[in-house]
């Protein structure tokens, strides 16, 4: 047996003799040791680790033939409605919504890191993009306290949109955007990020600039339509084209410019396909 299978096999088996409710902490730590040790069975570990009798079925974690533990990102340009979706979902029992934490990035111990990069992105955007990473990976990692999890935005989106936009536009230099990436590399290589089906809310520019105006937060007063353009191409070609980078989950689209009562519609109708984490 290899040095490295004979780690595994003490790691799942201190894994399973943890209780319950340690289980959690324990998936993580076996996950991240899965991943560190080049096994391909990152999720299969996962699942040993939660429980004896968890088995695991495509793509998804099941207990005692109950299915469990769903994850769905919501993803979409500033204001294209991502937390009054999240807020409307929210009512359904059974459902953990997480919003994304903008207060945190708005007061980190009495610094506000999304305003600074809103008025200087050459300074602070690696400050800002640094935290907004930490802060989306404790979201990942967090116990979840229902069977399907609601949350805004990722951390892949986070690197694929926001620091990729701050680099592609010539406000990030070049050692920040490679700090950065390093630090993504490592995570996304190592540790297990569960996801199952990202829905994505498309919404013109247009609409989310008019938007962002009505919403009015006081940091994002000085964007223009054109930084939200940018974002916009970001994410189609990420989660639409597809020829930008890794699509970690299948992608349910949205169109979301209609009014909120025709939105609310949209939503129920897409629940079963939500619920079931899948775009079909
Ligand atoms: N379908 C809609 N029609 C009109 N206004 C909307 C709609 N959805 C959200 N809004 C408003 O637009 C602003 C941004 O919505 P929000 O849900 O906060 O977006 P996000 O979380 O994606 O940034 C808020 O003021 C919200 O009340
Ligand atoms: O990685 C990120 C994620 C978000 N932001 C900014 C964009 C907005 O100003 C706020 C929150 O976005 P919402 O779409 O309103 O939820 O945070 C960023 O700069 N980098």
């Amino acid at each position: 047996m290899s040095f490295n299978s004979l780690c595994m096999n003490n790691l799942w088996r201190s894994a399973i003799r943890l209780s319950s409710n340690a289980a959690v902490t324990s998936t993580r730590l076996v996950a991240i040791r899965c991943k560190r040790f080049g096994d391909k069975r990152g999720e299969l570990c996962q699942t040993r680790a939660h429980s004896n009798n968890t088995q695991h079925v495509s793509r998804k974690l099941v207990r005692n033939g109950k299915e469990k533990k769903l994850v769905v990102f919501i993803e979409g340009n500033i204001a294209s409605g991502k937390t009054t979706c999240l807020e409307y979902f929210s009512k359904t029992s059974n459902i953990e919504v997480l919003t994304e934490p903008v207060s945190k990035w708005r007061n980190v111990r009495g610094h506000n890191p999304l305003g600074l990069m809103y008025q200087d992105p050459t300074r602070w955007g690696i400050t800002l993009q640094t935290y907004v990473q930490l802060t989306m990976l404790d979201r990942h990692l967090s116990t979840m306290s229902a069977p399907v999890r609601m949350m805004e935005r990722s951390i892949y989106s986070a690197k694929y949109i926001f620091v990729e936009n701050l680099f592609r536009s010539g406000k990030m230099p070049e050692v920040d955007f490679a700090v950065l990436s390093e630090w993504f590399e490592w995570i996304t290589q190592n540790i297990a990020i569960p996801v199952d089906l990202i829905v994505y809310l498309q919404s013109s520019p247009q609409t989310c600039h008019e938007r962002l105006k009505e919403r009015c937060r006081e940091e994002e007063k000085i964007i223009p339509l054109e930084y939200l353009e940018a974002i916009h191409q970001l994410y189609e070609d990420w989660l639409i084209k597809k020829t930008s980078f890794n699509v970690p989950a299948p992608v349910l689209v949205i169109p979301a410019d209609d009014d909120l009562q025709k939105m609310l519609h949209q939503y129920e109708e897409n629940r079963e396909k939500i619920l079931a984490g899948s775009n079909v």
